[in-house]
């Protein structure tokens, strides 16, 4: 299982949550990465965790101010990006754009959606992954696979059925390693989360819990 922490615009330490990623992926052999602020990726990237943008703009080098150009987050140490996450939704076009800008580098692509129709739609476009993360339960107590199984197993049908080379990822209120087991075993290959990690207390032991279900 692929544990990606999306550490959105938290007020956490970028760098103090990268290092206990970093060493809980190491000492328990799992891939976990940290997807910060574009303007925090060199320092986490310094810290050794595999480090992801959170999303990155649609165009080439040029006349695109207050753009997110892909060659620059991956000249920053990103291996990967989100693409059209529920809070930085694109249209259709520029999901398209957004993944023609992350072939023309290395990164790998998360292509993010609401449900199964979405994640099929998504899945079409060949991204490496598809994550379905239903936009009532992002921020809340209760993990995607618990409160709404039947939408994750649906979003792996759908994605199966356009395009099996692609993952199916899921995320929304995903906390603890009961939360990544019964991910997987509704067919998610990987997980995305934020509040359980950036908003803990303690972000190293809520990572160690939640690797504990692998
Ligand atoms: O949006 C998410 C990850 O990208 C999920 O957020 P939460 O883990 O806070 O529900």
């Amino acid at each position: 299982m692929f544990i990606l922490v999306n550490l959105k615009a938290y007020p956490c330490d970028p760098v103090a949550v990268a290092r206990a990623a970093r060493d809980v992926a190491d000492a328990h052999g799992v891939r976990i990465a940290v997807a910060p602020q574009a303007a925090d990726l060199a320092r986490v990237e310094a810290t050794g965790v595999e480090t992801w943008a959170q999303h990155v703009s649609p165009v080439e080098h040029g006349s695109h101010t207050g753009s997110t150009l892909a060659e620059a987050v991956e000249a920053n140490g990103a291996e990967g990006t989100l693409i059209n996450h529920s809070e930085r939704r694109v249209t259709l076009a520029a999901v398209d754009d957004a993944l023609a800008a992350a072939r023309r580098t290395d990164l790998e692509t998360i292509v993010c959606a609401n449900d199964p129709e979405q994640a099929g739609a998504a899945a079409a476009l060949s991204p490496d992954a598809v994550a379905v993360e239903p936009p009532a339960l992002i921020g809340g107590d209760v993990s995607v696979a618990t409160a709404d199984p039947e939408i994750v197993e649906g979003a792996v049908a759908a994605v199966n059925a356009v395009d099996p080379d692609v993952e199916l990822f899921c995320g929304a209120g995903v906390s603890t390693g009961d939360d990544v087991e019964a991910a997987r075993d509704l067919g998610a290959t990987g997980v995305l989360l934020a509040s359980g990690v950036a908003k803990a207390a303690d972000p190293r032991s809520a990572l160690e819990d939640l690797v504990s279900g692998i």
